[in-house]
């Protein structure tokens, strides 16, 4: 459905220290969450520090065409009129998501939960993805799946329940997107919607749902995991939120500060939620100088200014339950790892394969192609670090991957020859600004087209 854009070549390459103090943009989940939790509240919903990449814009606008009210009043700044949970009407138009795993997903469930239909589509990297591991749950609670591509993948249409059931359901997959989807659906369901997650995954939608005025309770469930309760039918009432850093944004200035020698650099405001923070914990445990100063909480998240020091690195072992917590940063943590000094094992990687290109090939063939050893056993991903890259290959396959193009890009910054990308268009779905505030810091990244 999304027509596919031109191609944005770039390269990265060797640069100075990098030196400043900057804030990147909100964070992502949080931003997805906010637009829906403000279409099934009653009222008006204040959003500042909103992400305006392409695909939290496919939720505002999904977010419409379910009958909201959403403006924007300034840089960052929207405001959503909800329908309450229960007043949603059946789009006219089939709905574009774009690149947008989270939010197609986190849509389905609000749609499963309602007595309407609509068709979910997005761009090819999105039509790629596994969408059965949503779909399971919502049939449960009496969602139909009424058309759909082979293996359960978009372009689909789904019609929501006339009366949905609350379930008590186990996620496979240690996901948020199919533990909020259920949570979302179970909104307009009578009684308790129980989600088992045998690893904790990140907790935006019970913070926010919470926020709202739903009663969600949550407690230990295993060894890792959590066992998530929510009372149906509450009445959502319009709050105001504030976003704070994307720290799978920050995670690009952070690894470029360690691997351009003599770099300091500050990252303002960066959320710190320890469900969001395994890639900090992984880069502490290779040594790196990074500092958490100013901690405080923003909009109902901790938050710390992160002061970064380039310094030398030394390989580590990540273990596979540390996977939810940095779960989008294995491709940056890789471009680190090539830097370091001695192996890096990143273990239990399956789920890397299923994101917006199967990331753990697309890492390894990247890694190869910059004159990186590295290797992929099972589910592991092994890094050979020498403390030095030689780069200078063809340009790195980008796959329509906007985390996998700004890696390659990072790692080009302290290379011996340039590195290329083939294609950094997709950039605009998460961190629309990369190449500005990159360059503001020294880096030397040129997007064709000025991007
Ligand atoms: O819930 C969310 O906001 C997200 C959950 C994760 O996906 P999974 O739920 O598939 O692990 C993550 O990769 C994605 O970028 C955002
Ligand atoms: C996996 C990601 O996002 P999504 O699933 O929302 O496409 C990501 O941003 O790295």
């Amino acid at each position: 459905m999304s027509s596919a854009s031109a191609a944005v070549p770039a390269h990265a390459s060797r640069s100075p220290s990098l030196k400043g103090r900057v804030r990147v943009p909100g964070d992502k989940s949080i931003s997805h969450r906010a637009l829906i939790l403000g279409l099934l509240a009653v009222g008006e919903t204040r959003i500042e520090g909103l992400l305006e990449g392409d695909d939290v814009l496919a939720t505002a606008r999904a977010c419409e065409a379910l009958g909201a009210g959403v403006v924007r009043l300034g840089e960052g700044s929207w405001r959503v009129r909800g329908v309450g949970v229960g007043g949603l009407a059946s789009p006219a138009a089939p709905l574009d998501f774009g690149n947008a795993g989270t939010g197609s997903r986190l849509m389905m469930g609000v749609v499963a939960g309602h007595p309407i239909e609509a068709t979910f589509d997005g761009d090819a990297s999105l039509r790629s993805r596994p969408m059965r591991r949503i779909l399971d749950p919502l049939e449960r609670m009496g969602a139909t799946v009424v058309s759909c591509a082979e293996g359960g993948r978009l372009p689909l249409t789904l019609r929501g329940a006339e009366r949905a059931l609350p379930v008590e359901y186990e996620s496979p997959v240690p996901s948020a997107q199919v533990k909020s989807a259920v949570l979302l659906a179970g909104l307009n369901a009578p009684g308790q919607t129980v989600v088992l997650e045998r690893e904790a995954t990140r907790d935006h939608t019970e913070r926010m749902l919470r926020a709202f005025g739903a009663e969600v309770s949550v407690e230990p469930w295993g060894a890792h995991g959590r066992r998530v309760a929510l009372s149906g039918e509450p009445e959502l009432s319009a709050v105001d939120v504030i976003v704070p850093a994307d720290p799978s944004s920050a995670a690009f200035p952070l690894v470029a500060a360690l691997v351009a020698p003599g770099s300091e650099v500050t990252l303002e405001g960066v959320m710190t939620n320890p469900l969001r923070s395994g890639l900090l914990t992984t880069l502490l445990e290779m040594g790196a100088d990074i500092r958490l100063e100013n901690a405080r909480e923003e909009g109902g998240e901790e938050v710390a200014d992160l002061l970064v020091r380039g310094g030398r690195l030394s390989g580590v072992d990540v273990p596979p339950e540390r996977a939810p917590s940095m779960i989008d940063e294995y491709p940056i943590l890789a471009v680190a790892a090539a830097y370091a000094t001695g192996e890096t094992r990143m273990r239990g990687l399956h789920e890397l394969r299923v994101k917006e290109s199967d990331r753990l090939a697309a890492v390894h063939a990247g890694l190869i192609a910059c004159g990186v050893e590295a290797r992929i056993e099972g589910d592991d991903l092994v890094v050979v670090g020498h403390g030095r890259v030689p780069g200078g290959g063809p340009a790195i396959a980008t796959h329509l991957d906007h985390r996998i193009a700004m890696s390659f890009l990072v790692m080009g910054l302290g290379a011996e020859r340039p590195v290329a990308v083939d294609d950094a268009a997709m950039i605009a779905t998460s961190f629309p600004a990369f190449g500005p505030l990159m360059r503001e810091l020294g880096a030397e990244i040129h997007l064709e087209a000025g991007a």
